[in-house]
């Protein structure tokens, strides 16, 4: 993937060759823009979330988010540490249903339907947005059985090739040829970064339309995590990723659009990843990605 720099300074503690100085002001560190990411212009959107409010307790943790997620596309979610990037993200596919202390009040549309609605089962709605957590969480079961658990579960193990969806599932994920001639191995025995490519298998399997990222990469090496990458640019031909990531440069690599939360969980800004980067509109937002806080 090629990609132009933007020349963003940085508060990177690398220091100046010629003056041995280091100082903000003069050293630049560059987070580079991907030159391919594809335009947001024509796309639909698949998620639609309406002055959303999500607290714990009496707390607020996401203030009165409105935004739509083009389909087909990458969006990062980035901001400081607790400004409600994982409490959003989860609220996408009622996770936080699950956190006794959270509620929401507000509107979370996928593809026109209010998640939010009595008649929403939440167990389907997982299905159509599967998620790919930080830690690879494999289950300690065979490589083949992680695949095919999904479909197992929602009783549709009679109706497909188990065989071929599981081979699909895992070339979607970029591991089949690592591991196909161990599938009756336990995926506890893979590599951090096969893990998490496992996981991702087994998100895509039951065939959803959005998968949520959070923080993927963070526990991985480089090498790893570059992989999960350039992973992530096949899937969103097929289907939509919202990713949170706390790395600045993983988003402006792989994203093609990027929200920006600050503390208090308001969305400040939200726009293409370019503009983001590059020319921001909110000042607030020019601070946290030159390094002034976060
Ligand atoms: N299960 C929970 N119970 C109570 N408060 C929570 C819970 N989860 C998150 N919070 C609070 O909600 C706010 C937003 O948290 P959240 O994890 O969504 O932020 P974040 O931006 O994803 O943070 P990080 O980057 O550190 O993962 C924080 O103040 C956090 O303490």
């Amino acid at each position: 993937m090629s990609s132009h720099s933007s020349s963003t300074p940085t508060t990177d503690e690398s220091t100046d060759r010629t003056t041995g100085a280091s100082d903000d002001a003069i050293i630049q560190t560059e987070i580079d823009v991907d030159d391919n990411s594809r335009s947001t212009d024509d796309a639909e959107t698949i998620v639609r979330a309406e002055r959303l409010n999500v607290y714990y307790n009496d707390d607020r943790a996401l203030d009165d988010v409105t935004i739509e997620i083009p389909e087909n596309r990458v969006t990062a979610m980035i901001g400081p540490s607790g400004c409600g990037k994982s409490t959003f993200l989860r609220s996408i596919n009622r996770m936080n249903d699950r956190i006794p202390a959270a509620s929401v009040d507000g509107e979370l549309y996928f593809r026109e339907k209010n998640v939010y609605d009595e008649d929403v089962d939440p167990v389907a709605l997982r299905r159509k947005i599967g998620q790919v957590f930080q830690s690879p969480n494999p289950f300690p079961k065979s490589i083949y059985d992680n695949v095919a658990y999904g479909l197992r579960v929602q009783g549709k193990a009679d109706e497909v090739d188990l065989d071929a969806a599981v081979e699909r599932a895992l070339r979607g994920a970029a591991l089949w040829d690592e591991v196909k001639d161990q599938l009756d191995e336990s995926g506890l025995d893979l590599s951090g970064g096969q893990q998490q490519r496992l996981c991702i298998a087994r998100a895509i399997a039951p065939d959803p339309e959005v998968i949520l990222m959070d923080e993927p990469t963070s526990a991985l090496d480089p090498v790893a995590a570059s992989k999960i990458e350039d992973l992530i640019d096949e899937l969103v031909e097929e289907y939509t990723v919202i990713i949170v990531t706390h790395n600045m440069q993983q988003a402006a690599r792989i994203s093609d659009r990027t929200a920006v939360f600050l503390t208090g969980g308001e969305l400040v800004e939200f726009d293409e990843t370019a503009t983001i980067f590059e020319n921001p509109a909110d000042d607030r937002v020019e601070d946290y990605i030159t390094g002034k806080f976060g």
